[in-house]
């Protein structure tokens, strides 16, 4: 028998694991899905989701066969991806001998055509059939390959591991030690090499798009390799991204990935639902609970459920990068400033042209404070303080004009008259808000 495989080590790459199985299921497969887990690193409520999705003939546990990296500086520092570090257990994959071939798929791949031709492909066990990986061709990615599971190789790549260190800190830099000794110098390649379409790894620093437009109707599986994954939060962008190349259907690879996303539903849950439960998103807040704590009386005053789902906190960026609020400061300010900041030499050229205040109501102070009043612009100062009154004249160009040219003072009173209660009814209901409010802020106390 044969199958395909699946990993998933940690809670947060349940989503890539459901939208790979729903893709793989849409292609029509014959072949049964495996997935190799950690009954330890994983929710048990993401367990029995798995089990109930009915996606996988297998859930098999390799607690017993975690490999931690026997290379965490490199992981860290060189590779750069230290959630990667349990990686190397990909290679209990051998171990599986009652399989006789398994072609396993990352959880960030997406299966876009029938694949299963894979498994008549004849080669022997102690080689391994990848893509090229795209940021060093000569070596393999590890994200799609097929093998023979076999003890010998098992215990050869188990050797491999407590004797050196992975290259890269992780699986690729060992499998690809492992069947391609020698690189370079003459060593003997175990590496059968498949074809970029099996394997086409978007979403690095590199595409090259002549060729993707040329063969994007033959690629066969897209491989969202990098530290962000299409269900990231960055990626409900880039789903709308006009910029971006349309796959097919006039779509482009997020938005066909959120598509097999969108098609699984388990036991009623929304992929919402799941975003939240593999700790994608915060959890959804009881919200019964905080107005009956903190609101006894008006909740829905003061609490309003929001109306779309918050973003997870992103550490690469302040709390508040989507503001689109620009940053102003004065270019006066010797301390700062940038190339946006206000031109102080045509605001003096604006205000030369406007109809300022007339001498005898200015009452201009004896030393400039601004750029503008500074003799050699040659500038009429135009604050002015007024102490008999202290309501800015209209003949100010400053003033500012209230209710159809009323001043402030006749203002404040029609709005006082406008606001107030008119029955013994709306006094007394004031007075209860009032006392409710601050009996509130005294229990928040
Ligand atoms: O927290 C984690 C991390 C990884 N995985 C599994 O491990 C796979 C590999 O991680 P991934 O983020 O997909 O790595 P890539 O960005 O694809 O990085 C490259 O480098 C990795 C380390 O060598 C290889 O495992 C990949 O196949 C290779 O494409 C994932 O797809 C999952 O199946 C988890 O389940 N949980
Ligand atoms: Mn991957």
């Amino acid at each position: 028998m044969s199958a395909y495989a699946l990993l998933l080590l940690e809670d947060s790459y349940l989503p890539g694991i459901l939208a790979v199985s729903s893709a793989l299921t849409a292609t029509s497969t014959k072949f049964p899905l495996v997935l190799l887990y950690s009954d330890k690193n994983i929710d048990q409520n993401i367990v029995k989701l798995l089990i109930a999705s009915g996606l996988f003939a297998q859930l098999i546990n390799i607690d017993n066969g975690l490999l931690p990296s026997n290379s965490p500086h490199t992981l860290d520092n060189v590779l750069k991806r230290p959630e990667l570090s349990l990686t190397i257990s990909k290679i209990n994959l051998w171990k599986l001998t009652q399989f006789s071939k398994l072609v396993y798929l990352d959880a960030d791949t997406l299966p876009l055509q029938n694949l299963d031709h894979l498994f008549d492909l004849e080669f022997s066990s102690n080689q391994i059939v990848a893509a090229s990986d795209i940021g060093w061709p000569d070596l393999f990615n590890t994200g799609v390959f097929v093998l023979q599971p076999n003890l010998a190789v098992y215990k050869d790549l188990l050797q491999l591991y407590e004797s050196t260190e992975s290259f890269d800190g992780a699986d690729q830099g060992l499998l690809n030690e492992h069947f391609n000794p020698d690189l370079y110098h003459g060593g003997v390649s175990n590496w059968i090499r498949l074809p970029f379409i099996y394997n086409c790894t978007l979403n690095s620093h590199y595409e090259y798009f002549p060729a993707l437009q040329r063969y994007s109707h033959d690629v066969k599986l897209f491989h969202f390799i990098g530290s962000k994954k299409p269900w990231h939060p960055h990626a409900k962008g880039l789903k709308d991204d006009p910029t971006l190349f349309k796959v097919s259907g006039n779509q482009n690879v997020y938005q066909l990935w959120s598509q097999a996303y969108e098609k699984v539903t388990i036991d009623g849950k929304s992929h919402i639902d799941i975003l939240r439960l593999s700790r994608n998103l915060q959890p959804e807040p009881n919200w019964e609970s905080v107005a009956a704590v903190q609101t006894p009386v008006h909740p829905q005053f003061y609490y309003k459920k929001p109306e779309s789902v918050p973003d997870s906190y992103s550490p690469s960026h302040g709390e508040a990068w989507k503001l689109k609020d620009s940053k102003i400061s004065n270019k006066w300010d010797k301390t700062g400033g940038s190339d946006d900041d206000l031109d102080a030499e045509k605001l003096v050229k604006s205000l030369s042209q406007l109809d300022v205040a007339s001498p005898e109501d200015t009452y201009a102070t004896s030393h400039p404070v601004f750029p503008w009043e500074k003799s050699s612009h040659k500038v009429q100062t135009t604050r002015s303080f007024q102490p008999q009154s202290f309501f800015p004249k209209p003949s100010n160009p400053f003033t500012a004009s209230f209710d159809n040219g009323s001043d402030l003072e006749s203002y404040i009173a029609k709005e006082e008259q406008s606001s107030r209660p008119e029955t013994l009814e709306e006094i007394k209901q004031d007075e209860k808000l009032d006392a409710l409010e601050s009996e509130q802020l005294d229990a928040l106390e």
